[in-house]
């Protein structure tokens, strides 16, 4: 049963949470909400609330406070709420189960400790490596956090390896990317523009000590019919180095890979000259990340495809999809974008909510502002690659035995000096140098394969005095860098 209760003061509600459900909350834009438990334990996607701790959540994030025995919390300024008790928490604790019963085996097998008896006996041991599909709004990213934080949480020092392979979601950095990075404490969820928690990179020094160095990769554009051959050379390659990394960790590679997917590997997009690019970027995925177990959320059509496809030799389950998921549209979309873009360059910054001094809130979470450098440099200081044409139709709506001259993976030169160029505004990625100081004149495709090492944004030209004006996290030098434009742009809020 679930009770409000107004204490008396002020905007501030007390709810008392039944066992089993969840308070979900929708946030207003400039809206803010603080969060703390009373009595009881509640956790949020899988991350436990401490005791007494005001969490704040903003930028009209959309989440729930579950709680397993039941409890109270008390909150500041909700928006929209509501608590239901239908939920499908005991289906994920159950997956989250299965999955840790893969790791143990995986560890004592390379321990060389007997194995915990059980029908599996004679089944190699392989650690986890999942897979999660669903169509748009069924809650994907919200399992992988809660199959991620109920992993960092059971106390056995697993770091589960998460993927975000949708690039229409920032992860740890900005959107547009692909990235990977071992997690060690739980995922909060405190803003959209931080769906996965605070990178490194980007993070003031305060939270450094839950600071994650996500492995990234630049695609460039929100959706993946825009270059699906890309999205397919990056998975790949994002694959490779997270197996790498894993061959020399044994407890890492115990830990397992929890892989995020964007909606379109499960539903076909609706234009008839697109070609359906979804199995084979799965396929990618299965590949690159070693798939051996595959959660479909919600989508039973999916579900007896990925088992014909893929159940012979991997365990395909669905999973439910929960009530609370809630659906974004375009709008939400966008203004998230740029929200992720804003913060990558001065941090995040909740307000307490009206009644709530910074005092209260006693840590950095309502504080996390950046100060980002701006500088002028000459314009053969970086080289500016985009990658294809600007607007490519796909290969297969080109007239029969026509050739494009470009192809979807060709690095093109961009001239800062030509009307054309679309620097201005735009986000452009900063490649990390390559590891073989012969390879820095390299600007064939193999471009591609570099990681990146940080964003910039071009926010002035100056033709005249061929310069331009370039906002990074932090100051540095770029002289001989090779930087790789997207479609994103950059607006100052
Ligand atoms: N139980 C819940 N209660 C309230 N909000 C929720 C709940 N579960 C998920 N949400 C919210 O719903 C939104 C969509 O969820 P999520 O991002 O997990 O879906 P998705 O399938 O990964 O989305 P996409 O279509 O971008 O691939 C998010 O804002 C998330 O925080």
């Amino acid at each position: 049963m679930s009770v409000a209760s107004d204490t008396g003061r002020s905007n501030t509600r007390e709810w008392a949470l039944g066992p089993e459900t969840e308070y979900r909350f929708e946030l207003d834009s400039g809206t803010s909400l603080a969060i703390r438990v009373l009595k009881g334990h509640a956790e949020v996607f899988g991350a436990e609330l401490a005791d007494g701790k005001y969490y704040l959540f903003g930028h009209e994030c959309k989440a729930a406070v579950f709680t397993w025995q039941g409890c109270t919390i008390e909150m500041r300024t909700p928006s929209t709420e509501y608590v239901s008790d239908e939920t499908p928490m005991n289906a994920y604790a159950n997956v989250h189960l299965a999955l840790e019963k893969m790791r143990v085996r995986a560890l004592s097998t390379h321990r060389g400790s007997p194995l915990p008896s059980g029908p599996e006996q004679d089944v190699d041991p392989e650690p986890p490596r999942v897979l999660v599909l669903g169509p748009e709004n069924s809650g994907k990213t919200t399992v992988c956090k809660i199959l991620t934080n109920y992993a960092v949480r059971a106390g056995q020092g697993w770091s589960p390896m998460y993927v975000n392979t949708n690039p229409s979601e920032g992860g740890w950095t900005v959107p547009g990317t692909v990235s990977a990075v071992p997690v060690t404490a739980p995922l909060g969820t405190a803003s959209p523009a931080n769906p996965l928690g605070s990178a490194a990179t980007s993070a003031p020094s305060i939270l450094s000590s839950n600071a994650l160095l996500p492995l990234v990769y630049w695609y460039g554009h929100p959706e993946i019919k825009r270059n699906p051959l890309l999205m397919d050379r990056l998975i790949r390659i994002l694959g490779e180095n997270v197996t790498e990394r894993l061959e020399g960790d044994s407890d890492g590679r115990a830990s397992g890979v929890i892989v995020d997917t964007p909606s379109s590997f499960a539903s076909s997009p609706s234009s008839t000259s697109t070609p359906d690019h979804r199995q084979t970027l799965i396929r990618a995925c299965v590949d690159a990340f070693r798939i051996n177990v595959i959660l479909v959320v919600g989508h039973e059509k999916l579900n007896v495809e990925m088992k014909r496809t893929y159940g012979n030799r991997m365990t395909v389950v669905k999973i439910p999809k929960s009530g609370g998921v809630v659906e974004l549209d375009v709008q939400y979309r966008q203004r998230i974008h740029a929200q992720q873009l804003h913060t990558y360059f001065y941090g995040q910054t909740i307000a307490p909510p009206r009644g709530l001094s910074a005092s209260a809130i006693g840590d950095a979470d309502f504080d996390g502002h950046l100060a980002p450098s701006s500088s002028v440099i000459p314009f053969g200081e970086l080289t500016f690659l985009r990658i294809g044409e600007k607007s490519m139709a796909p290969s297969s709506a080109l007239p029969i035995g026509a050739t494009r001259t470009v192809n979807e993976m060709q690095p093109i030169t961009l001239d800062p000096t030509s009307p054309g160029s679309g620097l201005l505004n735009a986000i452009i990625a900063l490649l990390a140098l390559p590891t073989h100081p012969e390879e820095t004149e390299r600007y064939d495709e193999e471009v591609l394969d570099l990681p990146v090492s940080g964003f910039l944004a071009i926010t002035n030209m100056d033709l005249p005095n061929r310069k331009l004006t370039i906002l990074s996290p932090s100051p540095g030098t770029f002289t001989g860098r090779t930087a790789v434009m997207g479609s994103f742009e950059w607006s100052e809020p």
